[in-house]
């Protein structure tokens, strides 16, 4: 199914596998079941796809960032939870680690930030025409916890990689969220010492205008408005 979206007041053409970008048309990179493999608890139908990535697809007239799109689709993963990203920390930068600027264009996504021990977590539902930013020394997930297919892009720096490392050894982020009768529910990754977790809204930026310049705001902004501490049930033994 395709999918047309504005995003940063560029035309975008997504379907799977496939985009219509300003910069071409561009293959999607798939991120499937199997390369979850690490961050679940159960693994299974390796070749499905949980999420396509077309990076490098914004024009950004900054040198030095990169704008990609990803397209989240929708579903349970074989251990049961909502279909997630993979998760990944960023290494340090020449201010402290890079930070990243999100939106989400179609659909909702909660975002799970965790610190760089995982022990404070920051659950952030992120609707359509939504930002945030993902603060510097934050890991971030995002769970797709709707029924529809949901879009967001990204603005971050080339100079690094992505670190996956931490998110493959402990199976995944902190918590691990499953659909419930309420909507979702939240579990204890029990591979973490996990002190509190947070329910928190982005702070109110909407992308109706340029936001470039937001991926370069001081990071000592105060970027969530968190409202409570959230029930999370033990991870079944
Ligand atoms: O890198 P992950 O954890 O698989 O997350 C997916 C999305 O995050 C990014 O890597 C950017 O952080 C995108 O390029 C990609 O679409």
């Amino acid at each position: 199914m395709a999918y047309r979206a504005i995003i940063d007041g560029f035309e975008f053409i997504l379907d799977e596998g496939i985009a219509i970008t300003p910069k071409g048309v561009i293959e999607g990179t798939p991120r499937t079941f199997g390369e979850l493999g690490d961050v679940m608890v159960k693994k299974g139908e390796e070749g499905k796809v949980a999420y396509w990535m077309f990076r490098d697809v914004l024009p950004v007239p900054v040198g030095g960032l990169r704008g990609d799109v990803t397209l989240v689709l929708p579903g349970r993963l074989p251990s049961g939870e909502f279909i997630k990203t993979h998760g990944h920390y960023h290494p340090e930068g020449p201010w402290g680690r890079w930070p990243e600027l999100y939106g989400v264009v179609k659909g909702e996504v909660l975002f799970i930030l965790q610190d760089l021990k995982g022990r404070r977590v920051m659950l952030v539902p992120v609707r359509e025409g939504e930002l945030i930013m993902v603060p510097p020394g934050y890991g971030h997930v995002m769970v797709n916890h709707k029924d529809e297919a949901a879009i967001t892009f990204n603005y971050v720096s080339r100079l690094f990689s992505s670190v996956y490392g931490p998110y493959k050894e402990k199976k995944g982020a902190s918590v691990y969220v499953y659909p419930s009768e309420e909507g979702f529910r939240v579990v204890r990754n029990p591979n973490y010492e996990v002190e509190e977790v947070l329910w928190c809204k982005p702070l109110p930026l909407y992308i109706k205008e340029p936001i470039l310049h937001l991926a370069f705001k001081p990071h000592e902004e105060e970027w969530f408005k968190c409202e409570e501490r959230l029930r999370v049930e033990d991870f079944p033994r």
